[in-house]
């Protein structure tokens, strides 16, 4: 079979393209290929096909009998697979997408939230932010909270996300006991990894403010766990649809997302459409990162649309919370929090995710080349990351997992936790540089020529969801060898867990992987592997979501010429959210 060519349609776009043109023979082959696009643009991530002011293509495109035109609020009609929406082609099905997720949006944060009066709020507001020594975005994204009902809260990694939200929902939990209510909130991410993530951070800055001497019923209210968007919604296996929407909206009073980056445009969709009438919803995430790998960019375009919230001078809850007069149509609120609270002494990455974000490659090969920055190591013009000088610095962490005695169920809590540890992330899937090779030679060089394919030590990522198994996309497993041979165990909801290697869902080695499967974890070191040429996959976003990912240190394997064409790219989408959220 030949390798997919990731720039041309795809024989499915081509199909598609073809029952157009066998149902209308004379159909201009413009059109045809017009179409074709169309659907190709969904395969890369766009939820429609620019036409660049094609204007000759467009009128074209207005008089086929396959394109509808609808008013920009109207539905589609459904006899016509195409809609045109100024310089937009969508596929029917996309287009519907983002009109219900723009009226959906706009719905939720229309909504007013009857509050009480505040200021009993006062005390524990000053307490959580103490008006000497608050972050101020952070306190006014809190405060806000109480009155908004959709607010987006975006920022890189340590800027006090999780920070934010936890005392976010103390207030709103306060708020709720105050008026005699109990609050009824949901935690989600769009994948395991990142549910996991979210609720042990939480869990993490409850305990602190608990030892603190903080109110223990308040504290207790909170949720401590988080679930994918997937199980919130009700997933019904092998459908499409899901439990929760329109006709069945959610039970929650509070939505809070993590990384909702990585949440594509149908997904999104169902899930605006889920929460109920007068719920809030709080979407988190860094909208620098990789948008989604379907249909999307959808974080960013709501951010765009939204009105952003600086903080206010004054520093009284009453004025951080008060409801925003804003003529805009829609009333959604972003606070971009701003200052980065890791420690710099420990592991000094902000000043280079910052020139990377901003796509400044003499600022970011100046930092790379000065060895100033604590922990951030480049490796320049290295093409392979196990050739001789690196290969003992990358491989140490995981040659560890080989000694882990496989009967001792504290010993597999501490493996799972040490297989965090380290990775090594590539742009590419295929290839000499692709994860799949690098992952076999790292395979190769712990276990040997002759391993058994699930030698004890190898690590596994999941690569579909399984309902059945219990077990996700992204979901880490560690092969054990014990008396009855090699099992696979994995930390599920149900605690940890072996399978046997027969019976996993697909999976694949997982000592390296890409970075687009990265999305959403983090570990302690990261090596990035940039390919030795420039390729279409590599762009800033995906440089700037790989070295986030680290927590302790980042390995660089890249040339000066790659780097600086990988930061020169933005990974643009086409999508009319932000457009049609905003116009009245
Ligand atoms: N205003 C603040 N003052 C002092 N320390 C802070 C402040 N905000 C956050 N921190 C600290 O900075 C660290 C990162 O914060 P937090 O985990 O909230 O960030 P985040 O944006 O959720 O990070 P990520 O999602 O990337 O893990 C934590 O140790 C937290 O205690």
């Amino acid at each position: 079979m030949s390798a997919q060519r990731d720039d041309l349609p795809r024989v499915f776009d081509l199909a598609f393209a073809q029952t157009l043109a066998r149902r209308e023979p004379d159909a201009d082959p413009r059109v045809i290929d017009a179409a074709a696009r169309a659907s190709f643009a969904i395969a890369q991530g766009h939820a429609a096909l620019d036409l660049e002011g094609d204007d000759a293509l467009r009128n074209m495109l207005a008089t086929s009998r396959w394109v509808a035109r609808p008013d920009a609020d109207a539905v589609a009609d459904p006899a016509m697979p195409l809609v045109l929406e100024g310089d937009l082609l969508y596929l029917r099905r996309y287009r519907e997408y983002e009109r219900r997720l723009a009226d959906g949006l706009r719905r939720i944060a229309a909504a007013t939230i009857d509050v009480d009066d505040i200021t009993p709020l006062a005390p524990l507001f000053e307490r959580l932010f103490p008006s000497d020594a608050r972050d101020a975005h952070q306190a006014r994204a809190a405060a806000l909270a109480l009155r908004h009902p959709l607010l987006l809260v975006t920022g890189g990694p340590g800027t006090g996300k999780t920070t934010t939200i936890t005392r976010l929902l103390l207030f709103a939990v306060a708020q709720a006991h105050a008026e005699g209510r109990t609050l009824r909130i949901a935690l989600a991410a769009p994948t395991g990894r990142a549910a996991d993530r979210m609720a042990q951070s939480l869990r993490i800055a409850v305990d602190h403010l608990r030892s603190a001497g903080l109110d223990a019923a308040l504290c207790d209210a909170l949720p401590t766990d988080a679930s994918t968007l997937h199980r919130l919604l009700g997933a019904i296996p092998d459908r499409p649809r899901f439990r929760h929407g329109i006709d069945l909206p959610l039970p929650h009073d509070l939505i809070v997302v993590d990384e909702a980056s990585m949440v594509d445009l149908p997904l999104m969709c169902k899930l605006v459409e889920a929460v109920a009438a007068g719920a809030r919803l709080v979407l988190l995430g860094d909208r620098d990162q990789l948008p989604s790998v379907e249909a999307g960019d959808v974080l960013a375009a709501i951010a765009d649309a939204a009105v952003t919230v600086e903080p206010a001078s004054d520093t009284a809850l009453e004025t951080l919370a008060a409801p925003l007069a804003t003529p805009q149509r829609f009333k959604g609120l972003r606070v971009a929090l701003q200052r980065t609270y890791r420690q710099a002494d420990v592991f000094d990455l902000a000043p280079l995710a910052t020139a990377v974000r901003e796509g400044d490659a003499d600022t970011a090969l100046a930092l790379l080349r000065g060895g100033t920055l604590r922990n951030v190591h480049f490796h320049e013009d290295a093409v392979d990351p196990l050739a001789s000088q690196l290969r003992d610095e990358l491989l140490a962490p995981w040659r560890a997992l080989g000694t882990v005695d496989a009967d001792a169920p504290a010993a597999i809590e501490d493996a799972l936790a040490l297989a965090q540890r380290a990775r090594l992330l590539t742009a590419l899937r295929h290839g000499a540089q692709g994860a799949i090779a690098l992952n076999a030679r790292i395979e190769e060089a712990l276990a040997g020529a002759q391993r058994d394919p699930y030698f004890h030590g190898r690590l596994v990522a999941i690569m579909e969801n399984s309902y059945r198994h219990g077990l996700f996309n992204g979901d880490l497993g560690l092969c054990l060898r014990g008396e009855d041979g090699s099992v696979v165990w994995f930390r599920t909801a149900a605690g940890l867990r072996p399978f046997h290697p027969a019976a996993l869902p697909a999976h694949a080695g997982a000592f390296a992987m890409t970075v687009h499967k990265a999305q959403g974890s983090e570990f302690e070191t990261v090596w990035l592997q940039l390919p030795r040429q420039f390729a279409r996959t590599l762009s800033r976003e995906l440089v700037y979501t790989a070295i986030t990912r680290a927590r302790d240190a980042l390995h660089l394997c890249a040339s000066e010429s790659v780097l600086r064409e990988a930061l020169s790219v933005r990974a643009q989408r086409v999508s009319g959210l932000s457009r049609r959220l905003r116009d009245a």
